[in-house]
């Protein structure tokens, strides 16, 4: 039964790992990513002549000048035990926990140990692992739950209440007077506990903004550590986020906390324009998981910081964490990592269109922004599809080992792509095509051009190839198909 590996396939039927994809492995070999004399923002070579006619090209010191120092918010294990499918136990919160930690989140937050008693137990022991990691839990504007929270042993609090119309009249009922009453006797108490405490609009982006603003300043009046602005929603766009931050900016000297929800697909863009207009805190979850669609995916924002600025993400991130930490998620929760996820996704990097290898192989800062080996990845080349050019068949005559002349390697490619046509070749049925071509060379049976030679050593090799499987009694190798 013919195989496909192409991305168009069932998700059931997709691999999840590059190697397993017909495909080259390169390391960039004619000359790896170069730094050529003007470092782009993402420290992939930029010819200087092209930074100075675009003044669009994006830069690292931009990155630095419009985003100082941030921290992470990471709430897989609030936000993302929302999502549908999560049940996570003591064990695997713990293990989400440390590998957060280890990749080096600035703060882990937690459900409410109002929840249940196990929420409780879980975010107690939590506290106890002694991460690096600030440790949070995520409570209702409510003297009940603030109560519970600060004996957890949290090293701060997290405190929520929708002030839009919508939330006010139909979920939890209360007016801004109430809801301002209430947030400050919350605030009081969870500081005089000696811990962080961040209060959050719910709905941010549908509040009135008179309302909105006043609360913001009158928590930041009595020393709330962050207020929080929530897209609980996901109704907003980067201009509005942008407008939002800033004007909040203007009006309170705490710290600026995010959370976005993607229900558009704009949950990373803006998280990273939240960040140029000046937010300090963003919330993320592994994969985006959280309610319905979830939130800023923590690889997607790691991706669009890294692209604007590698070296410093580099330094702050410990980057090839990331694909673990995703699958031990995905597994928990039981989903695939999406094929187009940023950098982890099966084809993240690898490269098909004859053109766009060729380049790749010359310098992959022609069509990558980030850079495999980064994040503990290797970059692909796909051959054997009818979109093949010599030169990536070149790499792969080259990885073998074989010697051919480029004439020899351009006839060899034609008769790839003639295959082709009808299936995609598999990378054991590109690898035999080339040694077949390059003994035929080498016997003198073969010559380029010589196309009823050719087919006639490729059907000799085919049946020579059945017998041997007949005599081991073995399969037929699986093939991809288009
Ligand atoms: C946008 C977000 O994601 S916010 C975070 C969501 N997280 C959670 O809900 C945590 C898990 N939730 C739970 O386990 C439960 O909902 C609990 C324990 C918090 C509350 O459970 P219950 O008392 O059974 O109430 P229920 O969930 O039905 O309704 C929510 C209650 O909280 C009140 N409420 C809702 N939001 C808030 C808020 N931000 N601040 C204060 N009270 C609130 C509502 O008025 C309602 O109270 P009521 O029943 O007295 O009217
Ligand atoms: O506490 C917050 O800031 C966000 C709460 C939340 O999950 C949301 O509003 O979507
Ligand atoms: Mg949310």
């Amino acid at each position: 039964m013919p195989q496909c590996t192409c991305p168009h396939t069932k998700a059931d039927s997709l691999p999840t790992d590059p190697s397993q994809m017909v495909s080259v492995e390169i390391n960039g070999k004619r000359n790896g990513h170069t730094n050529g004399t003007t470092n782009g923002a993402n420290g992939h070579s930029t010819p200087r002549d092209q930074q100075r006619r675009n003044p669009y090209a994006p830069r690292a010191s931009d990155f630095l000048s419009n985003i100082s120092n941030f921290s992470i918010i990471e709430s897989t294990l609030r936000e993302g035990e929302q999502f549908a499918n999560a049940f996570f136990d003591t064990k695997t919160k713990i293990a989400i926990a440390k590998a957060l930690d280890a990749f080096g989140v600035e703060y882990i937050e937690l459900t409410s140990p109002a929840a249940s008693e196990q929420s409780r137990a879980d975010c107690e022991a939590i506290c106890k692992l002694g991460l690096k990691a600030k440790i949070l839990t995520h409570i209702r504007c409510h003297m009940d739950d603030a109560r519970i929270a600060v004996e957890t042993g949290v090293d701060g609090v997290d405190v929520v209440i929708g002030t839009s119309s919508f939330l006010r009249e139909f979920s939890h009922g209360k007016d801004m007077t109430y809801i301002t009453k209430t947030a400050i006797e919350v605030i009081n108490f969870v500081k005089s506990k000696g811990i962080e405490v961040r209060f959050s609009s719910e709905d941010s982006f549908r509040s009135d903004l008179v309302d909105l603003l006043s609360i913001y300043q009158t928590v930041d009046k009595i020393g709330v550590n962050r207020v929080g602005i929530a897209d609980t929603v996901g109704c907003a766009n980067p201009r509005q986020v942008y407008d939002l931050v800033r004007t909040l900016r203007g009006v309170v000297g705490c710290d600026i906390e995010i959370h976005l929800h993607n229900d558009t697909g704009m949950a990373i863009a803006n998280a990273y324009t939240a960040l140029e207009a000046g937010a300090t805190h963003i919330d993320t979850s592994v994969l985006g998981i959280g309610e319905r669609v979830g939130i800023t995916p923590l690889g997607g924002l790691v991706a669009c910081l890294y692209a604007a600025n590698p070296e410093y993400v580099k330094a702050k991130y410990n980057l090839p964490m990331l694909r673990e930490i995703e699958n031990l998620v995905a597994e928990a929760v039981e989903v695939n990592i999406p094929f187009m996820n940023p950098i982890t996704g099966y084809c993240a990097f690898t490269h098909k269109a004859g053109i766009h290898a060729k380049a790749i192989l010359n310098n992959p800062s022609t069509y990558e922004i980030l850079k495999p080996e980064d994040f503990g990845l290797t970059r692909y080349v796909s051959i054997g599809h009818r979109l093949t050019g010599w030169n990536a068949v070149k790499s792969r005559v080259e990885q073998l080992g074989l010697k051919l002349t480029d004439d020899e390697i351009k006839d060899a490619t034609a008769k790839i792509k003639e295959l082709a046509d009808v299936r995609t070749q598999s990378m054991d049925d590109v690898d035999s095509l080339l040694r077949v071509y390059h003994s035929g060379i080498q016997s003198g049976e073969l010559e380029v051009g010589q196309k009823e030679a050719l087919d006639r050593l490729l059907k000799a090799h085919r049946e020579s190839q059945l017998g041997d499987n007949e005599s081991a009694s073995a399969p037929v190798p699986v093939v991809a198909a288009a």
